[in-house]
């Protein structure tokens, strides 16, 4: 059984076909991509996982369950976690206390005592704050733990979003564009950071990203999406070779 899956997905804007019969299936532990030109649905698609939106036609079955009636809180605390395009950290909080707020949403963080191989005698606070430190050690960003977020270098705000959204311990982790305004060495660094929250948390991931050497270099498939609808499914050289996909996409300067 698939841990997520999409049938039939649907939003109408006015006039506007946004999202459009989209069929989509992810199984656990996978990397998947979600790629596209500009204007094509791909936030929509993530605001409809996640609730912020309520399709106008299809269904949503997560780990089981329907999400069509559930908040974003429900969906988020269920185990659907993301990050967005412009980065929505709380600027003004420590690096610390932007992980423990993921933390205080988490149903079931005992989970990280077990993946982050924490003692069993951290209790509580204590052991709320030994947990929002281990992520951070994931990222390489322990020791900016009590910096204020909004003075962290871009690319560590980004990499601290995802750390967030992995404390509310989810099974699936959407990110919309997490390499959006990376320099190279930012993206590479990234590439590698997607690689082993994958491996270290054992969960699915499915990236936005317009960044191709991102895409085509981590995940094991790749939805293309155009006006709303997918115009292709398969491994980055699938993709990459869809004439259909070259003409609507690749082939033009992004
Ligand atoms: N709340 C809304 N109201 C009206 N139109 C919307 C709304 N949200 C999205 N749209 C429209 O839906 C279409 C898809 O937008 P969306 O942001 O999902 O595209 P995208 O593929 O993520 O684009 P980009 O790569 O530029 O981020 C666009 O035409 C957009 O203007």
């Amino acid at each position: 059984m698939s841990l997520l899956k999409a049938v039939g997905l649907g939003i109408q804007f006015g006039g506007l076909k946004a999202v459009d019969e989209f069929d989509f299936e992810i199984d656990k532990n996978q990397l998947y991509g979600l790629i596209g030109p500009n204007g094509a649905g791909k936030t929509t698609v993530f605001n409809l996982l996640t609730g912020v939106y309520k399709p106008t036609s299809g269904q949503v079955i997560f780990d089981g369950k329907s999400l069509l009636k559930m908040s974003p809180t429900q969906i988020t605390q269920y185990g659907i976690a993301r990050t967005f395009q412009n980065i929505r950290l709380f600027k003004d909080m420590s690096v610390l206390d932007n992980v423990k707020v993921g933390l205080h949403h988490s149903q079931n963080y005992s989970l990280f005592s077990t993946v982050l191989r924490l003692p069993k005698y951290f209790k509580g606070e204590e052991a709320m704050e030994e947990m929002a430190l281990s992520l951070l050690r994931v990222f390489d960003l322990e020791q900016f733990a009590h910096v204020r977020a909004s003075n962290l270098p871009y690319g560590k705000q980004r990499k601290l979003e995802i750390a967030r959204a992995l404390a509310t311990s989810p099974k699936l982790l959407l990110l919309d564009e997490p390499a959006a305004g990376m320099n190279p060495t930012e993206t590479a660094e990234l590439m590698e950071t997607i690689k082993i929250v994958r491996e270290k948390f054992s969960i699915a991931i499915l990236l936005i990203e317009h960044d191709m050497k991102l895409v085509m270099g981590i995940c094991e498939k790749i939805a293309v999406l155009n006006f709303g609808t997918i115009l292709a499914f398969g491994t980055p050289e699938e993709i990459k070779n869809n004439p259909d996909v070259v003409a609507a996409y690749l082939g033009n300067d992004e």
